[in-house]
């Protein structure tokens, strides 16, 4: 077996996002961690699954916790896992939660961990995710590096400097790979209603959005030449987007939904 690359961990929660992390992880090689979550299913040795608080060994020290439970599960998670906060980063990927109130948490238990916010996505699963990060200011850089080196095993991690803005990071690229399988889900009951067989439906409109992103992940074109590059003068793409390019359709629709969704995670902050 090859040395683990990625440091020690205590996963809180591994529904769909922490899910995705841990598979990610695993597949990178990490050192000996443990998954806390009630539903845990088993994980290859060396790591371990608690059911509860009480199936974690006390002298585990992690070198990082990683909250991936539900905002509104903030507190009791933070409650259960205070023995082993002390020595170790928190890694928050709960929406809106912010550092002061994460740290508020922890007080209540006697701890005042370093904490950083990450925002991933579900495309981790695969090593293909994109990461917004905040390290609050006692983050070490040591310890910000091994987090980086965690976050981008992964994908991609987009720093930001100003804690606010994880909330529009939670907007487009949290929530976002939703957006691009909506688009994924409508394109193919179009086709249906259309008429296509449903299984030449859903290829095409699986085939479609993939590989629009794979050229969009290897092309060093902006997004609207390639965009350009697919309508033809007077063609068929310029009829379709005549109707999706207009004020009030894409661009207008996009930016409520944006702006829904980054005014819903500063209400998760409570
Ligand atoms: N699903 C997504 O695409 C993304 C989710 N997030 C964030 O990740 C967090 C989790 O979201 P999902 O994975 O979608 O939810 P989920 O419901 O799939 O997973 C939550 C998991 O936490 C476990 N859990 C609940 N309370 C616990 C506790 N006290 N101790 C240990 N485990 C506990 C549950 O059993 C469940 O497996 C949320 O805060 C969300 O904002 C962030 C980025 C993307
Ligand atoms: O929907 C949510 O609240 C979470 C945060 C980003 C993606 N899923």
């Amino acid at each position: 077996m090859t040395d683990p690359v990625l440091p020690r961990v205590l996963l809180v929660g591994r529904g769909k996002m922490g899910g995705a992390l841990w598979s990610g992880w695993l597949r990178k090689g990490l050192a000996p961690s443990v998954v806390l979550d009630r539903h845990g299913t088993a994980v290859p040795a060396p790591h371990r699954v608690a059911k509860t608080p009480a199936d974690i060994p006390q002298d585990f020290q992690p070198d990082f916790i990683i909250l991936a439970v539900k905002p509104v599960a903030a507190a009791d998670a933070i409650a259960a896992i205070a023995p082993w906060l002390p020595g170790a980063v928190l890694i928050s990927v709960m929406a809106g939660r912010t550092v002061a109130g994460l740290r508020d948490i922890a007080g209540r238990s006697g701890c005042r961990p370093p904490v950083l916010r990450a925002m991933p996505n579900t495309p981790a699963e695969i090593g293909q995710g994109i990461t917004g990060a905040y390290a609050s200011d006692d983050v070490s850089p040591a310890r910000r590096a091994q987090a980086e080196a965690l976050l981008s095993a992964v994908g991609a991690v987009a720093w930001v400097t100003d804690e606010a803005q994880i909330d529009i990071v939670t907007a487009i690229s949290g929530s976002g790979p939703a957006y691009v399988f909506l688009l994924a889900e409508l394109l193919e009951k179009t086709g249906l209603a259309h008429g296509l067989p449903a299984q030449t439906a859903r290829l095409l409109a699986r085939g479609t959005v993939s590989g629009a992103g794979a050229l969009l992940a290897v092309s060093p074109e902006e997004s609207d030449t390639l965009r350009r590059n697919v309508t033809s003068p007077n063609g068929t793409t310029a009829a379709a987007l005549s109707v999706l390019m207009t004020s009030e359709a894409w661009p207008k629709t996009i930016d409520q939904a944006i702006s829904a969704a980054a005014a819903r995670a500063r209400e998760l902050a409570q």
